[in-house]
């Protein structure tokens, strides 16, 4: 069947539907070669049509090992060459058979190339998929809808849970948390247990962690709780990605913004300021911190993208609180930056010992 990908703009790229039907979200593109399904049910994708700019998607075929999340929260997915036979040892089935099961508006046989111009020119616009006989009006109505509705709710967990560990015991707050996260955390020897979004402070400090971690998420950072992270800092040590980052630079007072069209793909470099090192790092953010918001601030900026020289990572100077906005978990992506897991652990065992005296 045919389908469309109309912009904001007017622009209208024609191709096939793949699965599901007319959707609506703010389109945006991925620059991985690899991680289609891990980019699918990222959480922080929720309200988001994604664009693939590599020209070959679902050659490998999907497996439940790439799953980062229960369920995909994209709004659409649109691919140039769609591969319908997989071949890989892990494949379990294929992408199609999986964007058919679980009815995810997909376009494929369309110019990904020129949308990505388009965006990159124009900025993240809002777009809609449809089939190729819907009526004017009905394109209408799905683009009267707006892309972003409560996202983090949406994608938070509903209730707490527990993963057993022998380490520290780290509060963590579920922003739409992606589950490499909470392995990654757990590989490094924590046990975790997992907030939803809108957990009181109170709630929070009441297990007595030994410290806190703030989740990656979708959309606005200014819409999701920054009350409560401000009402956690300086309680115990924090760790934040992607959006727990921004959280924590408007709850110290800081201020973040949109991005023109964000940094989504497994192939970002990152610089450490203090060494100069060069990671390459995985990303999916359309915000970022701004720059002289943070400097009335007691925060030293220790990462920034190579690209655009936007802010990476910071610390606070005198708390035990840091945080990057790129994915130190990678999935997908490379594993330069899972150093940092171990950072948080080497901060957490610093920190105890201090309150225990020594
Ligand atoms: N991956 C994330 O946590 C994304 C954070 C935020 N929603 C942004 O787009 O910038």
């Amino acid at each position: 069947m045919i389908g469309k990908l109309i912009l904001e703009d007017g622009s209208v790229f024609q191709g096939m539907l793949a699965s599901g039907n007319n959707a609506v979200g703010e389109v945006v593109f991925n620059t991985g070669m690899t991680g289609y399904q891990e980019v699918l049910t990222d959480p922080s994708y929720c309200g988001q049509i994604v664009t693939m700019t590599y020209p070959l998607i679902g050659n490998y075929g999907v497996a439940d090992i790439f799953e980062q999340a229960r369920q995909s929260f994209v709004r659409g997915f649109v691919i140039s060459e769609l591969c319908g036979q997989p071949s890989s040892w892990q494949a379990q089935d294929s992408l199609v058979s999986y964007l058919k099961a679980r009815n995810i508006p997909c376009v494929y046989g369309v110019d990904t190339r020129a949308i990505t111009r388009r965006i990159r020119s124009h900025g993240t616009m809002k777009g809609v998929i449809v089939r190729g006989d819907a009526q004017d009006s009905e394109i209408a109505d799905l683009f009267d809808r707006p892309p972003f509705v409560k996202v983090v709710e949406e994608v938070t967990t509903k209730k707490v849970y527990r993963i057993a560990g022998d380490g520290p015991h780290i509060a963590v707050m579920d922003f739409g948390i992606k589950r490499n996260i909470l392995n990654s955390m757990a590989k490094a020897g924590c046990q975790l247990t997992v907030f939803p979004a809108h957990t009181s402070a109170e709630d929070v400090l009441a297990i007595n962690p030994d410290g806190i971690f703030l989740s990656n998420g979708p959309g606005d950072p200014k819409d999701a709780p920054v009350e409560t992270v401000r009402q956690l800092v300086g309680k115990k040590p924090v760790f934040g990605i992607c959006l727990g980052h921004q959280l924590l630079a408007l709850a110290l007072g800081g201020n973040t913004y949109k991005l023109k069209f964000g940094h989504r793909g497994s192939n970002h470099p990152v610089k450490d300021v203090a060494t100069g090192r060069v990671y390459i790092t995985s990303q999916n953010h359309g915000y970022a911190i701004e720059e002289k918001s943070l400097a009335a601030l007691d925060v030293t900026v220790t990462h920034r993208a190579v690209n655009d020289e936007t802010i990476e990572g910071m610390r606070h100077n005198r708390l035990p609180v840091f945080s990057v906005q790129y994915h130190p978990e990678a999935a997908p992506g490379p594993d330069d930056s899972t150093y940092l897991f171990e950072d948080f652990m080497k901060l957490l065992g610093k920190e105890t010992n201090k309150a225990g005296g020594n």
